[in-house]
């Protein structure tokens, strides 16, 4: 049985009866509307912890779009019945006041890798998340955090994170899951209509494309403009940015003397996809 937690103090109580039982505990936080993906990480924590806790929290703080928070797909009966399934031990899904009581004023706010990308394009992102991934560690009081590649970008904020405030929790980030077609699963896919459904897979197709012919030696920016190319001529509106950079401090890479990612972010339709893979 999945047990639903909505406080932080019950779920305290119950994490530290675990813990002085001598239990690793892990925590995978995700905002709902689950898929393979977070299900995934739910079984790397299974695997890799004694007890595991999800966090549902579809945290506010991190959205710049008032449209995209309300538009945000929530069915927590069905979350449930999913976690049910992966043996997953507690379902915490706080509400909004118990994770922002009132007189809430704190920001976490991670410098430098928070800064390109997501940052850019989604002001204020990455505090959000900072700031409520703080929250979730210390509510969980977890040793283990699970978190997807799909996100390149935040779980190098959140790696970040913990290094510079000794938050004592390993940081576990978990390979992206993708459709057959090679579309990264996101909750956000449910809003592309079945014809942006069809063209989705192109964004992945070109980042691969680009990923060859930089490895074959090709110059970057060539291959990167290419690949931008065909973002938009497979009907994307637009390419907000698909860059090859450091995989770790998320500087712009001119060559593959480190290891290097690729990551984009292209919107079609309503909805904004991202994306990154290794070179
Ligand atoms: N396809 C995926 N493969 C692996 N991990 C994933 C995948 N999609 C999401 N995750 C991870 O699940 C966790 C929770 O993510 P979140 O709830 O934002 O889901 P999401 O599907 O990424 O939603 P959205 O794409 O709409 O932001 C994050 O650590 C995220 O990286
Ligand atoms: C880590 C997270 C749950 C924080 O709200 C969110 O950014 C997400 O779902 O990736
Ligand atoms: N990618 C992390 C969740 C979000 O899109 O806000």
């Amino acid at each position: 049985m999945t047990e639903v937690i909505r406080s932080a103090a019950s779920l305290r109580e119950k994490v530290s009866a675990w813990k002085r039982s001598g239990m690793l505990v892990g925590v995978v936080p995700t905002m709902g509307a689950l898929h393979d993906g977070h299900l995934s990480l739910a079984r790397a924590a299974r695997a890799q912890s004694d007890r595991v806790i999800v966090t549902i929290f579809v945290n506010p703080m991190q959205f710049n779009n008032p449209e995209d928070l309300k538009k945000y797909p929530r069915d927590e009966a069905h979350d449930l019945a999913l976690l049910e399934a992966e043996g997953v031990d507690v379902l915490f899904a706080p509400g909004p006041e118990e994770v922002y009581p009132e007189g809430f004023a704190t920001k976490v706010s991670v410098a430098g890798v928070s800064g390109p990308m997501e940052g850019a394009f989604r002001p204020g992102h990455f505090d959000g998340v900072a700031t409520v991934v703080t929250k979730l560690f210390g509510m969980t009081q977890a040793g283990r955090a699970f978190f997807g590649e799909k996100d390149w970008q935040q779980v190098q904020v959140v790696e970040r994170l913990v290094r510079d405030l000794n938050i004592p929790i390993r940081i576990i980030p978990c390979p992206t899951i993708r459709e057959a077609d090679g579309l990264a699963m996101s909750s956000r896919n449910v809003r592309l209509t079945a014809e942006e459904r069809a063209l989705a897979p192109a964004l992945h197709g070109a980042m691969q494309g680009a990923a060859a012919a930089i490895r074959g030696g090709a110059p970057v920016e060539a291959a990167l403009g290419e690949a931008r190319a065909a973002v938009l001529a497979a009907g994307f509106s637009g390419v907000e940015y698909l860059d090859l950079r450091d995989a770790e401090t998320l500087e712009v890479a001119t060559a593959l003397d480190r290891p290097a990612r690729l990551l984009a972010a292209a919107v079609l339709g309503e909805v904004r996809l991202i994306d990154n893979i290794a070179v």
